[in-house]
């Protein structure tokens, strides 16, 4: 059986599936796959074994993926599958940035001497708070979170100014024709009475929320960041704060700056904690593993390019390499040398990578042997893996 190494609590449900389709979960040899949630892989030692590691999760920060990508390993997120459960959060944080809610129920529940008479309707004046109705949100990455954000924005009858350079053809029809799109996030910061933040901790978007950038924003304005700690600059959201620039900061990411702040809530990184959100993506994670592991197909890979066909022939080799000039000649050169047949033969590069699929029906076993040492030896090819269809 092939063994699968997991960390952190993964849903019963793409554990169960893995288990059916035959892997073993912490078993005692080599793992060939890596099944995870928050783990910080960066300090982990992976193992030589390893073919692929899946984030059941959408950020893969945790993950070191140029150094893995080096070696061959496939990495994957499960996009969207837990984009509903962060939506959600998002418009109860948005609820909490408007109502002293959190204030009104330590009040309510205040039993210090057991005065009932601080609870009365006389006392509750300080919880009076504000609609979200006519203010502006301002939704900075509009993927599979934020284009959810926006669009129940609307439903809620707020105005939404979204900004997000990256959308294209594939993802703008997700993002209501209401919503407005900004040019640039000087205007989303200017304008947001509310600004949310769903974007991907990539070093580009370090501190993307700055000191520069708060100084934009409203003084009433609120910020929200359940996309990741490292977003948003906490120390000068702090500042920002203390000085009455900013009026509320509400993060999904503990940060020892930002504790015993009444101007700020701090939930411990649950955006994606509903029962829901963790079934699909332990399910999509599983799939996609298995998928990889048994067919070579690549689906929502995070470093290398997808391709995902029909298994129909009784061979495949997957060759991860370089994405550099002449490497499907080589490739289909080493093929035809060896006198080996192919059926089929895709090809696919994204960034420094790329990914091609050989399909194969005659295949004896000493071109297979052949495959499996020689072809690794063509310059920039990174790995080769053969795959047998068990249905043929
Ligand atoms: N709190 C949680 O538990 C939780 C759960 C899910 C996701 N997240 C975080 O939220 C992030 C977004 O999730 P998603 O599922 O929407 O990802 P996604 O990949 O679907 O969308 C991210 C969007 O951000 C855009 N973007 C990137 N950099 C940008 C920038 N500088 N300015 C504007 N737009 C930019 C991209 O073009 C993309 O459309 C994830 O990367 C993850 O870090 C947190
Ligand atoms: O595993 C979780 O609960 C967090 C997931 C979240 O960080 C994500 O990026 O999708």
């Amino acid at each position: 059986m092939t063994n699968i190494k997991t960390y952190n609590a993964i849903s019963s449900k793409g554990l169960d599936y893995l288990k059916a389709h035959h892997y073993e979960i912490n078993g005692n040899d080599a793992p060939k796959g890596i099944l995870l949630r928050s783990q910080n892989l960066h300090d982990e030692p992976i193992d030589d074994n390893v073919r692929a590691i899946v984030r059941a999760g959408a950020g893969f920060n945790n993950i070191p993926v140029e150094e893995l990508s080096k070696r061959g390993i496939a990495i994957f997120n499960t996009p969207g599958g837990n984009a509903n459960a962060v939506k959600e959060l998002t418009i109860a944080s948005l609820v909490l940035a408007a109502r002293p809610v959190v204030g009104a129920i330590q009040f309510a529940n205040d039993t210090r001497g057991g005065d009932v008479s601080l609870r009365t309707e006389s006392n509750k004046g300080g919880y009076r708070g504000t609609e979200l109705a006519g203010k502006k949100l301002g939704v900075i990455g509009l993927g599979n979170v934020g284009s959810k954000v926006a669009n129940t924005a609307l439903a809620l009858d707020m105005d939404v100014i979204g900004y997000d350079p990256g959308l294209n053809a594939n993802t703008a029809w997700r993002v209501d024709r209401h919503i407005v799109h900004a040019r640039s996030v000087e205007e989303v910061l200017e304008q947001a009475d509310y600004v949310t933040v769903h974007i991907p901790l990539e070093e580009k978007n370090r501190y993307f929320i700055d000191a520069d950038k708060l100084h934009l924003m409203k003084p009433t304005a609120a910020l929200l960041n359940l996309s990741r700690g490292g977003i948003v600059d906490d120390e000068a959201a702090k500042e920002a704060l203390d000085n009455d620039q900013l009026r509320v900061y509400i993060t999904d990411f503990a940060d020892s700056v930002l504790f015993d702040n009444p101007k700020v809530i701090i939930t411990p990184h649950i955006g994606g904690s509903t029962i829901e959100a963790e079934d699909t993506s332990a399910l999509m994670a599983a799939r996609q593993l298995d998928e990889y592991l048994t067919t070579g197909n690549i689906v929502n890979s995070v470093n290398y390019p997808d391709i995902n066909e029909p298994f129909t022939t009784k061979y495949r080799v997957g060759i991860i390499h370089e994405n550099v000039p002449n490497m499907l000649g080589q490739i289909s050169k080493f093929f035809g040398d060896h006198n080996i047949n192919i059926e089929q033969l895709s090809n696919r590069a994204v960034g420094n990578y790329a990914y091609t699929m050989v399909a194969i029906n005659d295949f004896t076993e000493e071109q297979q042997e052949l495959v499996k040492t020689a072809l690794d030896e063509i310059p920039h090819v990174i790995l080769t893996r053969r795959y047998v269809n068990p249905r043929i």
